[in-house]
């Protein structure tokens, strides 16, 4: 796959799947190279499985399956076809691969009681989702799900929508999820990596540019893409070459905040980092970071110098919502002209409960609590459909949106959305969100453009999370990625 992949959506496959079957001037030749593709990802993965069970269901996702048991069948497993009562093979094409596996002699049970297996394979719903699955349908999914055996999933976890990552009702847990034609921004984001596991894809060798000719809904930035965002630096750079992040945060409780995103600042190659906390915190932002300068911001002359200084403004972590932070925030606001913005947190807060607008270019980090606070919706409403949501809220506020949590989303309004394919669930804890604000503020400061430093920043944060979860993912602290920051900010070897 290339670094950056278009991710589809379920209209644009549909398109894709119009337009092959055309050109190949037979709709059942996708579905023979899907089937086909699926029993040699199979085999790939599950060599020695032998007693294979394909579980059925009645569009054509069902019909790769079929296929795929032919192939089963001919190379000698143990093959058992099972479907639901009620999901008999219907349309044109399934009952076409179903009556060629029954006449290469294959078998099916029609009760949708499951055998014993090494290997299940589910092909029960795929892109055709319509609904949430109950009934027969749901008693089908649970069985599989608790049967035991490894599931390989074709195109999709059967119960996920292939859109928006949400799972409505019933869904399959796979091990594995092998796509057909182009990866789906669904399978990549919110609750689908729970269901996913690993995902493989098969093209089935459709020309890559019919594919050209649909919409991509999304891209996908994976690990390899992060060095060609990193400007290289001149021999002769200066402090001042590398830009100056202001960091503003760390009410009374919370100043450890501000120090994380300070320091993942510094660490991810900002060339001045001054700090705007409660003077309380200052003696010790200074022990533990001598290369930030402090500054408190009820000294107001002191604090709109360094807003006067600053290329990058960064607001929120630990900044609270109390009449300290809100003054702050306001300050900071009031000098944003000519400034980069990064808002997080407690200033996202701030902003959703002041209804206030925002600067254009504006960089705003919000998990989705705080994306829900700023779409005056709830959090579960966001997670249903994380892409809808970020463009939403770039729409809304005319800024560039990462909206946190599995699956990373950057969106901005006129721009293609990306989703970040790296980070772990070891991150899931508190300081990490900071983290990432004062990386996106030090790319800012570095010269990127928004859009590329809240794509560039998340991909950094989320492969730093990753290389450093390689010591296990349970009791990952923040502060353990900034060696990882530093040596992923420099791609190439220092001369
Ligand atoms: N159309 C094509 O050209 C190709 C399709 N392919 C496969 O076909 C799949 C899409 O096929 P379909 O459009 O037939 O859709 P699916 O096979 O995904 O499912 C549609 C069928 O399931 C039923 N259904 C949907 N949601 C349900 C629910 N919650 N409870 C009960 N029944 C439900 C529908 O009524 C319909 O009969 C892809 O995911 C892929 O696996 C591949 O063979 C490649 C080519
Ligand atoms: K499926």
């Amino acid at each position: 796959m290339p670094t950056t992949p278009a991710l589809r959506d379920v209209a644009a496959l549909r398109a894709i799947e119009a337009l092959a079957s055309q050109r190949l001037g037979d709709g059942f030749e996708l579905m023979r190279r899907a089937g086909q593709a699926a029993w040699r990802d199979l085999l790939r993965a599950w060599p020695d499985a032998h007693r294979i069970v394909v579980a059925c269901g009645p569009g054509n996702n069902g019909g790769d399956g079929y296929v795929l048991a032919r192939h089963a069948l001919e190379s000698g497993r143990e093959v058992t076809v099972v479907h639901a009562p009620a999901h008999a093979p219907r349309g044109e094409l399934a009952p076409r691969a179903a009556g060629d596996f029954r006449e290469a002699g294959g078998s099916v049970r029609t009760d949708g009681a499951l055998p014993v297996a090494d290997l299940l394979v589910d092909a029960v719903f795929g892109i055709g989702l319509s609904r949430a699955p109950e009934g027969e349908s749901a008693t089908f999914i649970d069985a599989l799900n608790a049967h035991g055996a490894p599931i390989l999933s074709l195109d999709v976890p059967s119960g996920l929508d292939a859109d928006t990552g949400n799972a409505p009702g019933r869904c399959i847990y796979a091990r594995r999820t092998i796509e057909f034609i182009a990866p789906k921004a669904g399978l990549r984001t919110g609750a689908a990596l729970d269901y996913v596991g690993d995902l493989s894809l098969a093209t089935l060798a459709l020309e890559p540019a019919w594919l050209d000719e649909v919409h991509a809904c999304a891209k996908l930035l994976q690990a390899d893409a992060l060095a060609s965002w990193l400007p290289p630096r001149a021999r002769n750079a200066h402090k001042g070459s590398h830009g100056r992040v202001l960091c503003i945060g760390g009410d009374h409780g919370s100043g450890g905040a501000i120090m994380l995103c300070a320091q993942a600042a510094l660490r991810s190659g900002a060339g001045l980092v001054d700090v705007a906390t409660r003077e309380l915190h200052v003696p010790a932002l200074l022990a533990r970071l001598p290369e930030a300068m402090a500054h408190v911001p009820t000294f107001r002359e002191q604090f709109e110098a360094s807003l006067e200084r600053a290329d990058v403004i960064a607001v929120g972590p630990g900044l609270g919502q109390e009449s300290w932070g809100e003054h702050a925030l306001d300050t900071a606001m009031q000098h944003a002209q000519g400034r980069a913005l990064v808002l997080d947190a407690d200033a996202l807060n701030l902003v959703a409960r002041q209804h206030r607008a925002l600067p254009a270019g504006t960089i705003i980090t919000p998990h989705p609590g705080e994306a829900a606070r700023l779409l005056d919706t709830d959090a579960k409403l966001v997670q249903r459909d994380r892409l809808a949501a970020a463009r939403e809220l770039a729409a809304r506020y005319g800024c560039v949106v990462v909206l946190k949590g599995a699956g990373t989303i950057v969106a901005a309004a006129g721009r293609t959305p990306r989703v970040i394919a790296a980070g772990n669930p070891g991150m899931a804890v508190g300081g990490m969100g900071d983290v990432l604000t004062g990386v996106i503020a030090a790319l800012r400061a570095q010269g990127l453009a928004a859009f590329d430093a809240a794509s560039a920043g998340a991909l950094l944060h989320a492969c730093a999370g990753d290389a450093a979860a390689a010591a296990g993912e349970r009791g990952l602290l923040p502060t353990d990625l900034m060696p990882f920051l530093r040596a992923l900010a420099n791609p190439e070897p220092v001369r």
